[in-house]
């Protein structure tokens, strides 16, 4: 198993500060739904890019008012060539990604100043790092997959067809990737990979274009035993674990069941942080861009996204994982949930530590 010489440092370092764990924020793109944005469009959330802006601050704000740690850009489906089959040139097409990086950082700026003079402010840096007050807050600039640009649902199969070679990959996401990186987020999430090829694209890419800013790779499963083409978990995470530019492997939207089981099977090939961030276990349909429920019936829209998984969260941080979020149909309450039940996992563990002694 690699370790990493220097890129996956900031990483390893945030989690020290922070006791151990990380929140990661919940869905972007379906909350913003949640809120009244249209998504039905191939520009799916970076669609309010250009059309709500503001929205998306809200969102990011209220993240991390609900404990999330980091938050994660729209930039998930924004892509140059999405952009230019809508008409938008390639200049505005980069300053909207930048725009994605630059929303996340406003987000935070105004959390960060309400922190420090709300009525929980911490009297001193001591006491803030004790309370958790000082618990960092990054911004992830997301590069959702290829198969997310496709806006068939094809970043839960990993069917990209045989025409599509790694190098087609990395010609796509290259400059994508590059102006994200060129405006400054502390992490870059390779989000919803469904396939070992892609994740070989991002580690080249990585390489290749001296991108030091620490990556994390996640995969989506549909089986809890291999990515969503059916590439073993195992090789997925390799592929991660031997690129040093990536400082941490895991799984996004994918159903909460799998996660325990996905956990442990990435933590046999890699000894790098591992990030889970299930979605709500609905089933997404691309054809109309709306998600059922596993009966197959309508989820509900607008409805209250679930907190079912919550309960989860203690096991999964026993079995190695020290990022945790939710991906889409979560909410700010699945956050804040989830931020509870980590802190609770860390006083069971205490309590484990220093047994209680009834007569001494
Ligand atoms: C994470 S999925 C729900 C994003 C939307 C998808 N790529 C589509 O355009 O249909
Ligand atoms: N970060 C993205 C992931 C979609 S699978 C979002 O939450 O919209
Ligand atoms: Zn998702």
């Amino acid at each position: 198993m690699g370790r990493g010489d220097g890129h996956d440092d900031a990483l390893r370092r945030w989690l020290r500060e922070a006791g151990g764990w990380l929140v990661v924020d919940g869905a972007l793109g379906t909350e913003l739904e949640a809120h009244g944005a249209d998504l039905q469009d191939e520009l799916w959330s970076a669609r309010c890019l250009v059309s709500a802006p503001h929205l998306i601050r809200k969102v990011h704000l209220d993240y991390l008012e609900a404990g999330a740690n980091i938050i994660t850009t729209a930039s998930y489906q924004a892509t140059l060539q999405g952009f230019q089959s809508r008409g938008v040139s390639r200049e505005q097409g980069e300053a909207l990604l930048r725009r994605s990086v630059q929303i996340a950082q406003e987000a935070r700026a105004i959390f960060v100043e309400g922190r420090s003079k709300g009525p929980y402010a911490a009297r001193d840096e001591k006491d803030a790092v004790a309370s958790g007050a000082r618990r960092p807050v990054l911004v992830a600039a997301s590069v959702g997959s290829y198969g997310a640009y496709l806006a068939d649902g094809s970043e839960y199969t990993g069917d990209y067809g045989r025409s599509v070679t790694k190098e087609a990959l990395k010609n796509f996401h290259r400059r994508r990737l590059q102006v994200l990186a060129d405006a400054g987020p502390d992490l870059i999430a390779f989000e919803t990979i469904p396939n070992k090829l892609e994740a070989q694209a991002y580690a080249e890419l990585l390489e290749e274009n001296d991108i030091r800013i620490p990556a994390w790779f996640s995969f989506t499963s549909k089986d809890g035993a291999s990515a969503a083409s059916g590439d073993p978990i195992t090789e997925c995470a390799a592929v991660a674990d031997s690129c040093r530019r990536v400082a941490a492997v895991g799984i996004n939207c994918t159903v909460p069941r799998l996660i325990n089981g996905l956990i442990l099977s990435i933590s046999k090939v890699t000894s790098k942080p591992i990030v889970v961030y299930p979605n709500t276990g609905e089933t997404y349909v691309a054809e109309t861009k709306e998600w059922v429920d596993s009966a197959g019936a309508g989820a509900g829209g607008g409805g209250a996204p679930g907190t079912d998984f919550v309960s989860c969260v203690g096991k999964w941080r026993q079995a190695g994982a020290s990022l945790v979020g939710g991906c889409c149909r979560t909410a700010p309450a699945t956050v804040r949930a989830i931020s509870r039940a980590l802190r609770e996992a860390d006083a069971a563990d205490t309590d484990d530590e220093f047994p209680a002694v009834a007569v001494l």
